[in-house]
Order: structure tokens, then sequence, then C-alpha cells
């Protein structure tokens, strides 16, 4: 099967939460966004500026109050063509790391062997073959979110949502696995989202990054750093440390300007 490479467009799109006081909250406001085939798109942005709530709405899972949410001009389904990775693994701890895997193809028409090899060739790629009928708790947190990556990736999605997948991850980890990333975004260049609190993680990925503030798209970048990527060869370049510096800055005012904020009206440093 190709792929096809969808496009993700948002277009005035707003989504409100009620509170259990009663009261209610504008997780996103007027969102107007076209993600390309193929593009990998980081979003960053204070907690609570909505940033989850956005791959929630492209996912399907939720749907917007105001506006509209398509891919390919039809509204988004759940479903194995779109992967979503979460920060907190989300594996299902009376399965086996398999049947994990395979649970991301259930309803897709796969039969069970053939449901059980896919999830297998994928278990290979990300290096967990030999740990197929473990159970999730006997893993670490690097190989949970490998299962998590390979349940996402299983279904050779043409999208992939990933909410700060690497976030609860060690250093060493995290840097292997954003390798495995780019990898695989090389090879497979599906379309993503990604939302990161990590400026660093957004330059090293992306090819675009958002910043969103309160609900809204504050800023648009361009990520134009040549590729292939590493930390180490990023440093050194000038346009890295000016992007930083232009992310950094807005993040920082939206912080310190943000009531809710522990660090609201700090001084700049
Ligand atoms: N299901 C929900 N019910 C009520 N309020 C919600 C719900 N989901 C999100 N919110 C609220 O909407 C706002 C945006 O939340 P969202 O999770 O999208 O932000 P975020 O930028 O992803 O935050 P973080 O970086 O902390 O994960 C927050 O104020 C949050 O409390």
């Amino acid at each position: 099967m190709t792929p096809t490479h969808p496009t993700i467009r948002f277009a005035g799109v707003s989504k409100a939460f009620r509170q259990r006081d009663g009261s209610s909250i504008q997780a996103v406001q007027a969102i107007d966004l076209d993600v390309p085939a193929r593009q990998f798109v980081a979003v960053v942005g204070p907690s609570g500026c909505g940033k989850s709530t956005l791959l929630r709405l492209a996912d399907g899972l939720i749907t917007p109050d105001m506006g509209t949410v398509t891919i390919d001009g039809a509204a988004p389904v759940p479903g194995p063509r779109i992967g979503f990775v979460f920060q907190n693994f989300r594996l299902l701890p009376w399965r086996s790391v398999l049947d994990n895997v395979g649970f991301a193809l259930e309803g897709s028409g796969y039969s069970p062997p053939d449901r059980r090899d896919r999830a297998m060739a994928q278990l290979r790629k990300v290096g967990l073959e030999a740990w197929a009928d473990q159970y999730p708790a006997q893993l670490s947190g690097g190989m949970k979110q490998r299962v998590a990556l390979a349940r996402a990736l299983v279904g050779d999605p043409d999208i992939l949502l990933m909410d700060e997948p690497f976030a609860s991850l060690d250093a060493q980890t995290r840097e292997l696995m954003q390798e495995d990333l780019l990898r695989l975004h090389a090879e497979r260049q599906p379309t993503v989202l990604f939302v990161t609190h990590s400026v660093d993680e957004a330059l090293l990925l992306a090819d675009r990054i958002i910043v969103m503030g309160r609900g809204a798209v504050l800023d648009d970048i361009e990520v134009d750093l040549p590729r292939p990527r590493s930390i180490e060869g990023l440093q050194g370049l000038p346009a890295y440390a000016t992007l930083r510096a232009r992310l950094w800055s807005q993040i920082r005012h939206l912080v310190l300007s943000d009531p809710a904020s522990a660090f609201f009206g700090r001084q700049p440093g």
C-alpha cells in the first residue's frame, strides 16, 4: 500500500472545556494551521496553552466547537492510519508486548496471525523482538516508549501525532529515540505533529515550529537548518543560536506574563 501523505488542516478551530466548577476554559481559539504532506511540525508553548488539545483534534478524539479539522478534506477518524504516541506510554498492562502492538490493528481487517506477524516485524524494527512475550511492567521506561512507538507505527500510518513522547525518558534514551525518529521520518516521511516542551528537541527534529500561547498560534517558524541533524552538529551553527534565542524569548515572555504561572511577574533575565 502506498501511503498517501495527507495534509492536515485546522480552519478557525476553537475548543473549550467545561471545568468541575461549571466555568469553561478556552483550550484553543481560532486556530488556522495547514500542515502539508510529509512536513515535520513541532508545537511548543507553555503548559496549558492547548498543545495536546490540538493533537486530540487532529486525531478525531475530540471535535471542535467551532471551525473544522480535516485530513485531506475529510474529518479525521481515529485508527491505524494515524499513529498517536503519548508521553506516558498508555500500554495495556495485562497484555504482552506483542499484543500491545497488535492491538493497534484490531478492527482493521487483518487476521489474528497477520496481526501477530506485523506486530512482530515492528517490534524487530525497534529492537524489542526478544521481549515480545513480556509484560509492560517488566520493561524500562525507554523500552515502554519503544513499544508505544511500535504500536503507533504498526499500521504504517501516514500521520504521526506525538505528545511529548520522550519527556519522561533519561537523557541518553531520549537522544537515541530522537535519532530513531529522524531516521524513520527520512525513510517513510509521515506527516508529523510533535508536541514538546524542549526548544532544542523541536530544533533538532522539525521542519517548522509552531509557538502556541493561551490557545492561539503566536509564531510559525521555518527551521531551515541542514539535515541530517545531530545535537552536536547544530550547536556550532549561528542560525541555530538565532532560532533558539527567538524561541526562548517568546516562551519566557509567555510564562512570565501568565497569571497562572508560578513565575508570573518575574522580570526577564
Ligand atoms: N478534558 C478536559 N477537561 C477539562 N479541561 C481540559 C481538558 N483537556 C484540556 N483541558 C484544559 O484545556 C487547557 C489546555 O490543555 P492542553 O492539555 O491542551 O494544554 P497543553 O499545552 O498540552 O499543556 P501541557 O503542556 O501541560 O501538557 C488547559 O487549561 C487544560 O486544563
